[in-house]
């Protein structure tokens, strides 16, 4: 399918999703925002794809909400559209692994993107920021409770309070990304990271995701409930057998989702 504002490319079980609006540092409109609902649907539909890399250019993921395309709404506009709540929804009711490549700007509603998805891997260049302080408004797309979660509440109110931008090394040392390589290397390390989920069982991938994203949404004991009894029912699962015979028998699992 062709997009407007993404390319997708589909490549060895990984869809490679990037965003590209080159003349507004990837400014996610509502033209771009719903492309991204649809294309992951589509691979998260696609048996063929078993992982997911979200990125962008290499001086911006994203530089936040499409000032331009905001601007003018009034409140009624904005509650009666219940703006970017359907878009921000898909990205996480999405059940295969999602990993956002960040090089250069994610900002505002960019770093709230990155953050909606499961892990970053960011490029040296990358600078994350929650910057609408700056325009008379708060974050949207939930950046004042994700960043909070990932940071801890003093950076994340540095960060909401002041709009100031936080370099790669400094979200790596604060948790909010994984990983950081530099530039050349950002969709390499993504495509190799992306390659070995690819490689697991995507019954067990999906597991993992909600045992984790759960940890964000529930008590520790209801989490740790919920991951046990998970634990539990992948005892009845074919990959389950498959995981532990080749473990034994010294051989790589050939594992079917079942
Ligand atoms: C999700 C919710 C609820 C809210 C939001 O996300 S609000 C937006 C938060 N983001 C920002 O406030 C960042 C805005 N952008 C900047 O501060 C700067 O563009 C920069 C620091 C990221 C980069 O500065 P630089 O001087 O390198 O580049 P510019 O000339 O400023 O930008 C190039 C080109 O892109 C357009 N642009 C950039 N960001 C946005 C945006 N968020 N919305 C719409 N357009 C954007 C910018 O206007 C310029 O276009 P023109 O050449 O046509 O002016």
């Amino acid at each position: 399918m062709a997009y407007e504002t993404l390319i997708v490319e589909i490549e060895d079980y990984v869809a490679l999703i990037r965003l590209n609006r080159p003349d507004a540092l990837n400014a996610l409109n509502s033209t771009l925002l719903s492309e991204l609902s649809e294309a992951l649907k589509a691979a998260d539909a696609d048996n063929s794809v078993r992982c997911i890399i979200i990125t962008g250019s290499e001086k911006a993921f994203a530089a936040g909400a499409d000032i331009k395309e905001m601007s003018e709404k009034s409140f009624v506009d904005m509650f009666m559209s219940d703006f970017f709540a359907a878009e921000s929804d898909a990205i996480v009711r999405t059940r295969k692994p999602i990993i956002a490549a960040v090089s250069g700007y994610a900002l505002g509603g960019g770093c709230e993107l990155a953050m909606a998805c499961d892990f970053i891997i960011a490029s040296e260049t990358a600078k994350f920021g929650q910057p609408e302080i700056n325009l008379g408004v708060v974050a949207g797309i939930g950046g004042t409770q994700r960043l909070t979660r990932f940071v801890g509440k003093s950076k994340s109110m540095d960060m909401h309070l002041t709009g100031r931008f936080m370099d790669a090394a400094e979200a790596e040392r604060s948790g909010l990304v994984s990983r950081v390589v530099p530039v050349k290397d950002l969709l390499t390390e993504a495509r190799k990271a992306a390659a070995k989920i690819a490689e697991k069982s995507g019954l067990t991938t999906m597991a993992v995701k909600e045992a984790v994203n759960r940890s964000y949404e529930t008590t520790l004991r209801e989490g740790i409930l919920f991951e046990r009894r998970l634990f539990h029912a992948l005892f009845a699962t074919e990959d389950q057998k498959e995981g532990m015979a080749a473990f034994l028998e010294k051989r790589q699992p050939q594992f079917r989702d079942r």
